[in-house]
Formats: structure tokens, C-alpha cells, sequence
């Protein structure tokens, strides 16, 4: 598919002047809702990796991090911009319904990925700048202008990006990596295709319609149906793993489990899903579930966190 151009959105061929865009039609350009889940989980890794950092240094640590996701959404909307005008689903988004013209969204992206890395590493360390620059890089473009249009992996294989977010978090605290900080990059890692796979079943169509060869429309419903649900036991697995590191308690397990036996239970109610079915509202459901899912095993492993360690006190001044 073409790319479109400035006079495809705006029908003014060779005007260069400024787009009469909103505050809200750029903070649309960050992707927010789904960021926020994103920043969410880097905060966790933030909090759960051992070491302390200056309580400033932390918000400012979040806030690059947050502005560096950001960043990389609107690089994607930037590069998505021809896809995104016929799909239903992302029509109304801001460079398709012509309110910021591709090269504002572009200058838009690589100012706040230059600002966000420069000043997380000026602040905090630059491994974790470094990181988040890779980051940026793996989703605008290892996943955005290089799979996402090439192979039915796109998303596994381009998904690493959203699951770094946490080891960056960590390394803003530890300066490394650690097993501890892999698991939870592991746990979104075999999260996000049940997680997508799950919106790709009833957003077919979309998907058909821009000839982007997600899972389902390459080799058919069945076969997305048997992988949603491998992918939901692998994350249940890692999901209960902090517990066996010792990053968090039996009680996180045991929530944990809880959980994800629940995730596993959606993805064979989408296994079992008749063929006949056109609303797919198990798919709906438990793409509806994967979002809870994730936002609960990481506040589970904040609140673990913190109970340990208020029990931990406790223990020492008894
Ligand atoms: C390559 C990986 C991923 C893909 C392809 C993907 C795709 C999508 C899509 C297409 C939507 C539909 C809603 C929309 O248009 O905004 C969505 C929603 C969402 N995703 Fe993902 N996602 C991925 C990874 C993640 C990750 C890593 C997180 C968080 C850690 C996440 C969190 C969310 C949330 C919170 C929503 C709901 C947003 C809302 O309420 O509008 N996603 N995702
Ligand atoms: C710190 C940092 C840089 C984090 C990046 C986090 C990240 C890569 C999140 C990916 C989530 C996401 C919006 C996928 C959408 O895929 P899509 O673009 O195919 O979906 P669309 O069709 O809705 O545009």
C-alpha cells in the first residue's frame, strides 16, 4: 500500500504551513491508553528491582519513559498513516482525519525520542537510555515499517518492544539486567500475541482490507485459536515465576495462578468458540481480560512488594 502525503490528507498540494491541530490531536498521537499500561509495568520494574533511587530522580525516570513510549507512537501513526485511513478502528486518528499533517507527527516523534533518551540519560543513568532509545527503535521501526507489514510473527516477534518497558524501569535502579528483570519482560513477551490475537479475531476485516498479514487472515481462525491459548499457558507459567526467584511471595503465586488460570480459561472459551459465531464475543471478552490481566499481575507484584517489605520491618523491630 502507498504511503499518502500531506496533500492526500489535506488536499492543499505543496502547502507547507502549520496544521491548526489541538494540544489533544498531539496528546492523541501518544497513544495513551494503551501507554498507560506500558508505563505502568516499567514503574513495577522500577519499583521491584533491588536498590533505591532519589525519589526525583524515579519521577523523572517515569516521565522519559512515558514521553519515550509516547514518542514511539506517534512515529508509528506517522509511518501508519496510509493503513490507519482505511481501517474502521484508527480513522478518526488525527493524521488520517487530516487534523496534523505526517511531517508534524514525524518532527512530533523524533523531538520527544531525542529529549526523553537525552534526559533520562543526563538524569539517571545511560544504560537505561540506551535502552529506551533501543526500545523507540524496535517499535517505530524493527515492528512498525519492517514486520508488521511483512510476516504473521509481526507481533511476537516486534511485541519484545512493549515488553521491555519493565527492564528499563530496572536498569534505571540497577544500571543491568537480571533474571528477575528478563521474567518480567518474559511474562508481556508471551502475553501480547493472546493479547492481540484475541482483537485480530474480530478485527479481521481491518486487517483484510490494508492486506497486513496478521495471524488470523494468514493461516486462518483454528490455528490463531491453538496459538492464543499456548501463548496464554506460557504466560501463566512465567507469570507465577517471581514467586520461585524469590522477587516475590507465595501469595503473589497463588494470585498469580488465580489469574492466570482465568487468562487460560478465556483462551479455550476462544478455542471452543463455534465458527458460525460473527460478534467473536469470546475474543472480545478476553481481549477485554488480557488488559485487566496484565494491569493485575503487575499491581499484584507492587503490592506483594510492599508487604514484604512492611513485614520485613515488622519482623526487625519485634
Ligand atoms: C506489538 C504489541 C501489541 C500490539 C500489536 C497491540 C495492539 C493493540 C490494539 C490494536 C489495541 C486496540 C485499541 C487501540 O486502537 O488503541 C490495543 C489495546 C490496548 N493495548 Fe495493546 N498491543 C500490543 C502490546 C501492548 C502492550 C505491551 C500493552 C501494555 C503493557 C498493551 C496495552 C493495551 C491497552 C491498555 C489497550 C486498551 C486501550 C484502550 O482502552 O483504548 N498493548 N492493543
Ligand atoms: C518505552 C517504549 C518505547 C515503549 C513502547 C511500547 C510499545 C511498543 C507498545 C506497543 C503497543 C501498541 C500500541 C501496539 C499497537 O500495534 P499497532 O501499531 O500495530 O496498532 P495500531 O493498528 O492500533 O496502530
Amino acid at each position: 500500500m502507498a504511503a499518502i502525503n500531506d496533500s492526500d490528507i489535506l488536499g492543499v498540494e505543496g502547502d507547507t504551513s502549520l496544521s491548526e491541530a489541538s494540544a489533544r490531536d498531539f496528546f492523541a498521537l501518544l497513544k495513551p491508553r494503551v501507554m498507560s499500561l506500558v508505563v505502568f509495568t516499567a514503574f513495577a520494574g522500577l519499583v521491584l528491582a533491588p536498590g533505591t533511587l532519589n525519589p526525583i530522580l524515579a519521577a523523572i525516570a517515569v516521565l522519559c519513559i512515558a514521553v519515550g513510549a509516547g514518542a514511539s507512537g506517534a512515529l508509528n501513526m506517522w509511518y501508519d498513516s496510509d493503513i490507519d485511513a482505511v481501517m474502521t478502528r484508527t480513522a478518526k486518528r488525527p493524521i488520517p482525519a487530516g487534523r496534523i499533517r505526517r511531517p508534524e507527527a514525524l518532527a512530533f516523534g523524533i523531538t520527544l525520542s531525542v529529549f526523553s533518551v537525552a534526559i533520562l540519560g543526563l538524569t539517571v543513568n545511560w544504560f537505561s537510555a540506551g535502552f529506551l532509545a533501543f526500545t523507540i527503535f524496535f517499535y517505530a521501526v524493527v515492528y512498525t515499517m519492517w514486520l508488521k507489514r511483512s510476516t504473521p510473527q509481526n507481533i511476537v516477534i516486534g511485541g519484545a518492544s512493549g515488553a521491555f518497558p519493565p527492564m528499563i524501569g530496572w536498569a534505571c535502579v540497577t544500571g543491568g539486567v537480571s533474571l528477575d528483570s528478563v521474567i518480567l519482560f518474559m511474562i508481556i513477551f508471551l502475553w501480547t500475541p493472546a493479547h492481540f490475537w484475541a482483537l485480530a479475531l474480530f478485527k479481521m476485516g481491518d486487517y483484510g482490507s490494508v492486506g497486513v498479514p496478521m495471524m488470523p487472515n494468514v493461516v486462518g481462525i483454528p490455528s490463531t485459536k491453538r496459538q492464543i491459548f499456548v501463548y496464554a499457558v506460557l504466560t501463566g507459567v512465567f507469570a507465577v515465576a517471581p514467586t520461585f526467584t524469590g522477587l516475590a511471595s507465595i501469595w503473589y503465586g497463588l494470585v498469580a495462578a488465580v489469574l492466570s488460570v482465568v487468562f487460560i480459561g478465556y483462551s479455550v472459551a476462544v478455542w471452543r468458540m463455534p465458527a458460525d459465531d460473527q460478534r467473536m464475543s469470546s475474543a472480545r471478552k478476553m481481549f477485554a481480560y488480557s488488559i485487566f490481566y496484565l494491569f493485575a499481575i503487575f499491581s499484584a507484584l507492587l503490592i506483594d512488594h510492599y508487604a514484604m517489605g512492611a513485614a520485613t520491618h515488622l519482623a526487625g523491630a519485634l
